[in-house]
């Protein structure tokens, strides 16, 4: 899939934006603070209704204005499809096809992206909540029925530990209500981890044929799924839901006393390990590095095989950080297949000759330039 247009109205410091894009790569070049990420970030916010560096939806909305509106043209395999979002004060609108959708898990999986960022080194090296994040928001896009468990699973999630927290000020002392929502969150729980289990073995497949080729076979990458549900009860969501009612009931008084939920996927973590030893811990910034990529790169092909279509990449800042060798293997291997944008202050150092006829844009101030000399 690729996007052909964008355009924008008060996003971040856009006022009015209409760009046509190349389905190859677009970079997008400029000096600091222009606008260079607020334009890969309008593309992820109208990919998936949220921004990856912000949680607050208002910073989106260029300043002294009341809302931001997103238009996209997106091209897949089977035709056109127009793509609206609205971000008011108060709420956010999604249309595809004209059409607002009911909810926003309808709206998402359209437009697929993967942004690679410098940061992402932290799906390696920061605290498990990263990692979840990106589970749930990779695994989100390619299943809306990921998505919907996910959202149920919060809800009851937060019920149940309000209700923890009156069992704990004992405000009440009906247990029965509180196996009820520990039934339901067991069912929505059972789902994610079944599906992230799933995913995840095939993200392991792809990321550890990248990094064998990067490593030039001298690393062997594996991935584990760390969570309190013991293995024997991995392979059916029937049996992950049992295992977790019978951990919920026996874990009750604990819960109760910290007034909070202890165990579930909201506490699962991933981990990486190279060579059999864990990359978090041990690995070197460049074994970490060359791990951050190797997951990246695999889910391209992931989302490729789940939905049928490349996704649009993202590289916000990534070509600096990667030494010639890296660089080369990421040029190569997102080549005449997946649109990509990249954001850089300049070309110098890049390895040009793997880009194949970029569409290239100067950034400025909020708007875009294209440049015809490259
Ligand atoms: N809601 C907003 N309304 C108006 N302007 C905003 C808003 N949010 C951020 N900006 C402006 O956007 C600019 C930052 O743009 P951006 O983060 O895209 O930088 P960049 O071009 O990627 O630069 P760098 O290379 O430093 O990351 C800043 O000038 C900031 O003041």
């Amino acid at each position: 899939m690729y996007l052909e247009k964008l355009s924008l109205h008060d996003f971040r410091n856009y006022a009015d934006l209409d760009v046509q894009f190349s389905r190859g790569v677009n970079v997008l070049l400029g000096q600091n603070a222009q606008g260079k990420t607020n334009l890969l970030e309008a593309i992820y916010v109208l990919a998936l209704t949220r921004s990856h560096r912000t949680a607050n939806d208002k910073e989106l909305i260029r300043w002294q204005t009341s809302s931001a509106t997103l238009r996209g043209r997106l091209h897949t395999a089977t035709g056109t499809v127009p793509l609206e979002l609205e971000l008011g004060r108060r709420g956010k609108k999604a249309k595809v096809n004209h059409l607002e959708q009911a909810k926003l898990s309808q709206y998402v999986g359209h437009l697929n992206v993967i942004v690679f960022a410098p940061e992402d080194l932290s799906i390696v090296k920061g605290a498990p909540s990263v990692r979840r994040r990106f589970m749930d928001m990779e695994f989100g896009q390619m299943s809306p029925k990921y998505l919907y468990n996910l959202s149920q699973y919060r809800t009851i999630l937060k019920q149940r530990n309000n209700y923890l927290r009156q069992l704990n000020r004992q405000q009440s002392k009906d247990t029965v209500f509180l196996g009820v929502l520990s039934d339901q969150l067991a069912a929505f729980g059972a789902e994610i981890i079944y599906k992230r289990l799933q995913l995840l073995k095939q993200l392991e497949k792809w990321a550890q044929g990248v990094h064998q080729v990067i490593t030039q076979d001298q690393e062997q990458l594996a991935f584990h799924y760390v969570t309190q549900v013991p293995e024997t009860a991995h392979e059916s969501v029937e049996q992950l839901y049992q295992a977790l009612q019978t951990m919920y009931s026996k874990q009750q008084a604990k819960e109760i006393f910290q007034g909070t939920t202890l165990l579930g996927p909201h506490r699962d973590d991933l981990q990486f390990s190279v060579n059999g030893k864990n990359v978090q811990t041990y690995g070197s910034q460049g074994q970490q590095r060359t791990t951050a990529l190797s997951v990246k790169l695999a889910e391209i092909d992931l989302m490729k095989a789940e939905t049928g279509e490349y996704p649009v990449l993202l590289l916000d800042d990534v070509l600096s950080e990667l030494d010639a060798a890296r660089q080369t293997h990421l040029l190569k291997a997102i080549q005449d297949k997946v649109q990509t944008f990249l954001t850089t202050p300049s070309l110098d150092g890049v390895a040009r000759q793997l880009i194949h006829a970029p569409k290239v844009f100067e950034v400025s101030q909020g708007s875009l330039h294209e440049e015809e000399s490259h």
